[in-house]
């Protein structure tokens, strides 16, 4: 790891509860996109944005991890994909989920980003650069990366180098998060709500098409109103609910109609995971093929899936030091080898 940044906090009130963070700035400074690799991320959201477009009839496939622990074990994902991607690009577009933000039902560890060292130490600064960094070393290894942006003002640390955002079940309501879907580049997706209502993000993919202004943070963390353009590249995520899965025939359907009454392109991507495998990654097949046979039945709405998967299957608790390596520490995942064989199967199906 690099050495820590020195910050400039002359004019920063600092006190136990007030530590300084680099500014956006400081952290692109430290960790650049150069040109090529800005050019690299254009042309990914533009091959997204095609998919959603109907332009690319291949299937946009998010997955990796449900959260991001490990750096290293993260970019061995990374590498995996890639070689996994050269047998599967004709019919699938992979993009990996690098979450590092993780909403929590009420507590819990809340991603790289907050606490890297998996210790409680917090340490944000550090968190914001590591995370940076995997993000950069990921989309050098051509890779589109997706992530799940929670907090707004982590955002700009990152939002140069994400291909495709989503708007989590938790936050979908939000008018912040929509103000700030509003603003991206990157395709969004806004996951239907944790109780299964799809309303919510139809709303939101509505909000977020329009032109806000909203308070906001500039790069040097300087607060700025903030004029967003709209962002027109939005979708539904259908994650399931409470009351269970919503990925079948009959759901996907009143989903494509509610779009459709409100307006909206029927642009819907499944989830294979949380509530549509009742968090068992055992089940995230069965989703992934019920999709696959919507799709060769005809339904063109569903233009994408998420799948959770990590380096092992499963899941471990957070034992600081006693971690197996490539195991997720927040919800089960599939294993590699499973996860492979499952993109192999679903892009030879969409060969016919
Ligand atoms: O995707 C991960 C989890 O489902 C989400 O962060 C909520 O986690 P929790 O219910 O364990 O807090
Ligand atoms: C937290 C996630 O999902 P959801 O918002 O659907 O619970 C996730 O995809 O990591």
């Amino acid at each position: 790891m690099n050495a820590p940044m020195t910050l400039n906090t002359a004019d920063r009130t600092e006190s136990p509860s007030h530590l300084a963070l680099p500014t956006p700035a400081d952290l692109r400074r430290e960790l650049p996109v150069e040109p090529p690799l800005a050019e690299r991320i254009a042309a990914q959201r533009q091959a997204i944005r095609d998919i959603l477009e109907g332009r690319d009839d291949r299937l946009l496939v998010v997955v990796g991890p449900c959260s991001i622990h490990d750096p290293a074990a993260a970019l061995a994902y990374a590498e995996h994909l890639v070689a996994l991607n050269r047998r599967v690009e004709d019919r699938l577009l992979l993009v990996m989920r690098v979450y590092v933000e993780k909403p929590r039902t009420t507590v819990g560890w809340k991603g790289l980003a907050y606490d890297p060292h998996l210790d409680g130490s917090d340490d944000m600064a550090g968190g914001l650069t590591i995370s940076r960094r995997l993000m950069r070393d990921i989309a050098a290894l051509g890779l589109p990366v997706a992530t799940e942006l929670l907090q707004p003002m982590a955002a700009a640390y990152f939002d140069d180098l994400i291909a495709w955002a989503a708007i989590g079940a938790r936050t979908t309501e939000s008018q912040i998060h929509r103000e700030l879907a509003s603003g991206l580049e990157a395709a969004v997706g806004f996951k239907n709500a944790t109780d299964g209502g799809i309303g919510v993000a139809i709303d939101a993919m509505r909000s977020a098409a329009h032109a806000h202004r909203h308070f906001a943070m500039d790069p040097h963390g300087g607060p700025v109103m903030r004029e967003t353009a709209g962002n027109p590249h939005t979708h539904l995520v259908l994650r399931g609910g409470h009351a269970g899965p919503n990925y079948a025939t009959d759901s996907v359907a009143a989903s494509r109609r509610a779009l459709e009454d409100a307006g909206l392109p029927a642009r819907m991507l499944v989830d294979c995971s949380h509530a549509n495998s009742a968090k068992d990654h055992r089940r995230q097949p069965e989703v992934l093929r019920d999709v696959l046979a919507q799709r060769l039945a005809g339904e063109t709405g569903l233009v994408g899936v998420m799948l959770e998967g990590h380096l092992a299957e499963g899941k471990q608790p957070l034992v600081p030091g006693g971690l197996r390596y490539g195991v997720s520490i927040t919800d089960a995942c599939l294993g590699w080898e499973d996860t492979a064989a499952l993109l192999e199967e679903a892009a030879r199906q969409l060969r016919g």
